[in-house]
């Protein structure tokens, strides 16, 4: 499969009569990478939730490729190329590292499995350990080596760096860059390391109370230094 583009119009969302998203549009050419960032709360976790189909989507379209995903169930829009990786780590921690890797696998045959020791090879190293027995940054490298042999299109990734040592935050963010090089997959990032997620995308937007309140190349940002410090609420970028 190649990468397909994801296109998000006038989106709002929310939770009952709770609306936190409103009026979100924004498009991601097939390929590029996305950093979706903003201050604690500001809906990004809800955007990717809506995008995935666990959110309460109340208006605007959702376009993956020729595909419109709206009005799909999850597992429709995973079959239609969708790959959701949540901020709370999805693993099933009684079963082996292998195992989990199996259950991501499909139709696809186990011999794929290797692509994720590739991209990874400290899955390979503990691919009889149990879920539970993993660190941390082993849980996030399964829970998202598990959502990439499903072959998506386009990825979601939530905060995959929180709560881990610098050091492994670099290895992810290098397998994740090979993935988005390889040109398989859309990848659309939340990240709180800021300075990260700008090294990685190629555009990046910024969420204020569940709008976009600032849309533009990682670069310019470092430029405007009244916007970082309003919609990010740091003092600087590096
Ligand atoms: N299950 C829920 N029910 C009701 N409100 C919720 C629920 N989940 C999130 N919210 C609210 O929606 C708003 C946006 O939350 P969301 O988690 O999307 O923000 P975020 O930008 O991802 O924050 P963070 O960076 O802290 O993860 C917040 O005001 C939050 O309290």
């Amino acid at each position: 499969m190649t990468a397909a583009p994801l296109e998000v119009t006038d989106l709002s969302a929310g939770y009952g009569p709770t609306r936190v998203l409103e009026g979100v549009s924004f498009s991601v050419a097939a390929g590029s990478r996305l950093a979706v960032l903003g201050r604690n709360g500001m809906g990004k976790t809800t955007l990717f939730a809506t995008i995935a189909g666990q959110t309460k989507r109340y208006g605007g379209t959702i376009r993956l490729g020729d595909k419109e995903l709206g009005n799909m169930e999850s597992a429709s829009r995973a079959r239609s190329g969708l790959g959701y990786v949540p901020q709370a780590r999805c693993i099933f921690p009684s079963l082996t590292v292998e195992e989990n890797l199996f259950v991501g696998l499909k139709d696809r045959d186990r011999s794929a499995i290797e692509e994720a020791y590739d991209m990874f090879p400290r899955l390979k190293e503990r691919r009889k350990n149990l879920g539970s027995q993993l660190s941390g940054g082993e849980q996030q490298m399964l829970s998202t080596a598990r959502t990439i042999l499903g072959k998506p299109t386009v990825l979601l990734l939530d905060e995959p760096l929180e709560g881990l040592a610098p050091v492994i935050c670099e290895e992810l963010m290098a397998a994740f860059s090979k993935l988005a090089a390889a040109g398989d997959m859309t990848i659309l990032l939340v990240e709180q390391r800021i300075q990260s997620a700008l090294d990685f995308a190629d555009h990046a937007i910024i969420l204020e109370r569940g709008r976009v309140a600032w849309s533009g190349a990682p670069a310019d940002l470092s430029g405007q230094q009244d916007v970082v410090e309003k919609l990010l609420g740091v003092g600087g970028l590096h």
